[in-house]
């Protein structure tokens, strides 16, 4: 399995908002340390996640970027994406490991390092773990983890900890130091003037 990219971009579609803008932006930058999370709002219909999903893959190829799909792991398998990222509230890390395949690259989101453990031992190949910070961009998640948090999940597994949650390119530096491999992101990339030079901004926190 190829190394994961540290950057994980995740599409912006609520109303008003451009994800394959911001993808166009971000590839040439990021190439294949940029990992894509389709994620598409819980009313959008499967044919709208295929179709996005479709132009993803095919954007992200030239570059070596991975595509992954959130939720929807049977969108994932159609357009071919390289696998998706469960949580809570979708299929068991096991189960969707069955579903993928064993070579997918599959996330499991975990907060904490009881769960996180379990994750990785039912298939996980990385955990997304948050949120770390406040964040506007998803309802009714619990509160903000912090480095702390990161780090006690960092320290249970031996798998890539994403960090997600309000994270920008300022908060990058003491994620990793609390052992985070790479972070996830929407507003920093989505909400950014211009997401090429905040792509760069990012990048260059993570890999210095
Ligand atoms: C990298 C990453 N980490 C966490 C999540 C959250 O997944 P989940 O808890 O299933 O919530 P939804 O994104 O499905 O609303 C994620 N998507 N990516
Ligand atoms: C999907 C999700 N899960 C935990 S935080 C989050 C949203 C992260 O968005 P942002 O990077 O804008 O805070
Ligand atoms: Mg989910």
């Amino acid at each position: 399995m190829p190394s994961l990219g540290r950057l994980h971009l995740i599409t912006d579609t609520r109303p008003g908002r451009d994800p394959l803008a911001v993808l166009r932006a971000a590839l040439p930058v990021a190439r294949a340390e940029l990992v894509v999370q389709v994620r598409v709002e819980d009313d959008a219909t499967d044919r709208q996640a295929y179709d996005l999903a479709r132009r993803v893959v095919a954007l992200c190829a030239p570059y070596g970027a991975t595509c992954l799909v959130n939720d929807r792991l049977h969108v994932a398998l159609a357009v071919g994406a390289e696998g998706g990222h469960v949580g809570a509230d979708d299929l068991p890390v096991g189960a969707a490991r069955r579903v993928l395949g064993s070579t997918a690259v599959l996330g499991a989101t975990a907060r904490e390092p009881g769960t996180a453990a379990e994750a990785v031992a039912a298939g996980a190949s990385y955990l997304g773990v948050g949120p770390c910070h406040a964040t506007s961009t998803k309802a009714g998640l619990p509160a903000p983890i912090g480095p702390d948090g990161v780090r006690a999940v960092a320290e249970a597994v031996d798998v890539p900890v994403i960090a997600i949650g309000g994270v920008t390119a300022a908060a990058v530096p003491a994620l990793r130091a609390a052992g985070a491999y790479g972070v996830a992101v929407v507003g920093a990339l989505s909400g950014a003037a211009d997401p090429g030079r905040a792509t760069a901004e990012l990048l260059g926190a993570l890999t210095c």
